[in-house]
């Protein structure tokens, strides 16, 4: 039976690239509300999960389900209520900022002045004429995080949102995601930064070689394996060290 109550319920999904079992069976559940971290080292799986879960890649095997409605395949309907961070390379091309963002907002039949709003929460007013490809790393990020938020999405997912950037802006991004969250919305980001998911999620799961390993507040996860942090309970799950 799926749960249509969960903002994801996700069945027994497998991906497979060539030789490679990218993902292998994996079933997650994620609760309205919620702040749920998918968690590993580089190739575990994480985002082809995350693609799987939003319809961007058909599964092999498996199915997921979100806001009650299956991801694939894609419906325009669901897609106006989930947010995805697309790679800055996915941006249209020769835009400023705010043409960009205006561009999302035009296709999603969202307001001008939501996205100029959307831009302003990121902190991008000043780079707002700035062409996406002169902004830096980390500006690019956040404008792309504007874009997968400005039609005010129910669910949100967001794939490595603070990689590369410096350490105020990651707080600074970790504020903006708490603030989304707290109004109701579901986030749900993949990390491989162990630090980021303890303070951010209710929940995490860890990955490795495709699968899940294990699910729970990280807090619960740290007491139930005797651990001192997650990356401590990786290692007790795997055997292997943590690596970034
Ligand atoms: N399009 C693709 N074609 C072939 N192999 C792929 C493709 N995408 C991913 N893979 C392989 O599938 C495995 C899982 O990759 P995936 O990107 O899902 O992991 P990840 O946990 O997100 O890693 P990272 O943190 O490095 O992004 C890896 O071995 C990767 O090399």
């Amino acid at each position: 039976m799926i749960d249509n109550t969960a903002a994801i319920d996700a069945r027994d999904l497998r991906k497979r690239y060539g030789d490679v079992q990218a993902v292998d069976g994996v079933t997650f559940q994620v609760a309205r509300g919620e702040f749920y971290g998918i968690l590993g080292p580089n190739g575990a799986g994480k985002t082809t999960t995350l693609e799987l879960v939003e319809g961007l890649r058909q599964p092999d095997e498996g199915s997921a389900h979100l806001l009650g409605e299956p991801s694939w395949p894609r419906s325009t309907r669901l897609l106006r209520r989930i947010g995805v961070q697309l790679q800055a390379s996915a941006f249209f091309e020769k835009l400023t900022a705010r043409e960009q963002i205006h561009t999302f907002a035009a296709l999603y039949g969202a307001s001008r002045e939501r996205a100029d709003a959307m831009l302003d929460t990121v902190g991008l007013t000043e780079k707002r004429n700035v062409r996406d490809d002169k902004l830096s790393g980390g500006q690019a990020q956040r404008l792309s995080i504007a874009c997968a938020l400005v039609h005010d999405p129910e669910l949100v997912f967001l794939d490595e949102p603070t990689t590369g950037l410096d350490p105020q802006a990651r707080r600074n991004l970790w504020d903006l995601l708490r603030g989304i969250n707290s109004t109701g919305r579901t986030v749900v980001l993949t990390t491989h930064y162990m630090d980021e998911a303890e303070l951010l999620c209710d929940r995490v799961a860890i990955m490795d070689a495709g699968r899940i390993l294990r699910v729970g507040p990280p807090a619960d996860l740290i007491r139930e394996l005797g651990a001192n942090n997650l990356e401590d309970v990786f290692l007790q799950l795997t055997g292997r060290e943590y690596r970034e």
